[in-house]
């Protein structure tokens, strides 16, 4: 996250971090709880590992320095990419992770509501981006969560921003355009969340950005309302 400010324990209670445990472990990706056994995160995560045994969801952190070898951790029992995903830039930028056993919910983990389509007409104006992300284009992983209010953007305006790519009607853009507040790499997989009346929704997931918080180029998002109907299919 660029130009954030450091989280506060169980302000973000849905953010998950996903982690690849190989020789050694490191975070990759962000993702959301959408209920008891699932996180919605991004498809390109899992681009160079597919294998579900190597992957660890860590519910419930803050920094990214409390998690070691005695850190409890859910297990992925299957990943299901959307079968339409190609790239991040080409959109359907989705995936869902179904953990091993049901996670017990407690005030620091708990699930995001999905927007629902009767409601997408809702002008959404308290968005926020998190994630342990990069701060700087060239960075690292940063070890406190980071939070940014990021203003939504119209398909039109994200469009004119990026000429040279198709911006379609799944994908939602938010930033400045001065730039200076975005995600970025790391951040990926993790929830765009905006609150409407009190009630936390999963609007986007942080999909890709040419370069981070630079002037006139906003992150673009997967937008989760329009994949309603296919994370219902898949997880009931
Ligand atoms: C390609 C690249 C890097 O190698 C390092 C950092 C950023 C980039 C990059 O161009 N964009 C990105 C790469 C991977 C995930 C990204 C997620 C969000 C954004 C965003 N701006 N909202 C940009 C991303």
């Amino acid at each position: 996250i660029i130009g954030g400010t450091d989280s506060s324990p169980g302000e973000w209670p849905w953010q998950v971090s996903l982690h690849v445990k190989l020789s050694r472990q490191r975070h990759l990706c962000g993702g959301s709880i959408i209920s008891n056994q699932w996180i919605l995160t991004a498809a390109h995560c899992f681009m160079s590992v597919q294998n579900p045994n190597i992957w660890r969801v860590y519910a419930g952190v803050l920094k990214q320095s409390e998690i070691n070898e005695n850190t409890p951790f859910f297990r992925v029992e299957e990943i299901i990419i959307h079968p339409q995903y190609n790239s991040a830039q080409t959109g359907y930028d989705i995936a869902l992770l179904k953990l091993d056993k049901a996670m017990n919910f407690t005030d620091l983990q708990l699930p995001i509501c999905l927007p629902s389509k009767e409601e997408s007409s809702i002008l959404y104006t308290d968005c926020w981006v998190i994630g342990w992300g990069y701060r700087k284009e060239r960075g690292r992983v940063e070890d406190i969560l980071q939070k940014v209010t990021v203003p939504l953007m119209s398909k039109e305006e994200c469009q004119a921003r990026y000429r040279k790519r198709r911006i379609d009607d799944k994908e939602i853009c938010a930033g400045y355009d001065e730039g200076g507040k975005d995600a970025c790499k790391g951040d990926s997989g993790g929830p765009l969340s905006c609150r409407h009346e009190e009630v936390w929704y999963l609007v986007g997931i942080t999909s890709w950005g040419e370069g981070c918080a630079r002037p006139q180029q906003p992150g673009v998002y997967t937008k989760v309302v329009e994949f309603s109907d296919w994370i219902l299919e898949k997880t009931t």
